[in-house]
């Protein structure tokens, strides 16, 4: 069987009522897929099946070959209100978490690898701090680094830059890249996000779920080179393409959903 992330036929509800219908989907190892849809359409259903925090009702999911069963610390997860203990500095909370990870990893070594991990984005001074005195964004930084030091090699994402400005948003997307872009191997990504924008930015390929019940209704490579520079890319005649033809397959479904049955 291929590596990665698997999912296979899997079907979901909440109190009987179908929330994911067959979903078949193959992440790569390596690869960062963008997961778009409408609002309500089982995205973070999903990213939370993946993240063994539910159970499908049929299908299987696969990490790595083998069965998913409950959650792993393989699987990193980056919720949009990912919260550090607030009573722990920001590097005792990586350091806690790296020893979760790694318990033989001897203490003073956790904190050397939680200052590198802040170091990678960009956090170098703010170790010391607790998390109320940081910005949304140096937080959301934090819980970044967090996920980056305990190494997991499968990051699930749920819009974890939701709620930055639009400055803040766009320096943790390439804050994102360049980890994503230098890692060794490369971490495996899903991402969800309601920005088309964001979702071709980063992704390699962008899938769409459709609403009611959610289901892939699109799986696009996204061609454009690594190192991407945002104005260029964002000005380019393929990117205003793909742009349209997401928005065109997001406002379908919305329509279908409004159409009267
Ligand atoms: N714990 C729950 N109990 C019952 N229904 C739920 C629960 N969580 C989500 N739902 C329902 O499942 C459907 C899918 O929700 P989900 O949060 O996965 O969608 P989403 O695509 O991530 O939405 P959004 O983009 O608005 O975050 C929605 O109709 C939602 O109301």
């Amino acid at each position: 069987m291929s590596q990665g992330l698997i999912l296979e036929g899997v079907h979901f509800g909440y109190d009987g009522a179908p929330i994911l219908d067959n979903i078949h989907l193959h992440v790569p190892p390596g690869q960062f897929v963008s997961l778009l849809g409408a609002s309500g359409s089982g995205k973070s259903t999903l990213l939370r099946l993946a993240a063994g925090l539910l159970e499908p009702a049929r299908g299987r999911l696969y990490w790595a070959g083998r069965p998913l069963k409950g959650p792993g610390l393989e699987r990193g997860v980056v919720f949009q209100d990912y919260a550090l203990f607030p009573w722990m500095t920001v590097v005792d909370n990586l350091a806690l978490a790296i020893g979760k990870a790694r318990p033989r990893t001897p203490s003073a070594a956790r904190r050397q690898e939680a200052h590198h991990a802040l170091a990678r984005v960009g956090l170098d001074d703010i170790g010391d701090k607790y998390p109320f005195e940081l910005s949304g964004g140096m937080r959301q930084r934090a819980a970044i680094a967090r996920a980056l030091a305990i190494g997991s090699p499968l990051l699930l994402m749920d819009e974890p830059f939701g709620a930055l400005d639009p400055v803040n948003r766009a320096r943790l997307q390439d804050v994102l890249l360049d980890v994503w872009e230098t890692a060794e191997p490369k971490t495996t990504v899903l991402f969800v996000t309601h920005d088309v924008d964001e979702a071709l930015y980063l992704g390699q390929r962008v899938v769409i779920l459709g609403s009611s019940p959610g289901r892939v209704i699109a799986d696009l490579n996204v061609p454009f080179p690594r190192h991407r520079d945002r104005r260029a890319l964002f000005a380019s005649a393929e990117f205003q393409l793909l742009r349209e033809q997401i928005a065109e397959t997001l406002a379908d479904d919305t329509l279908r959903q409004l159409a009267p049955a």
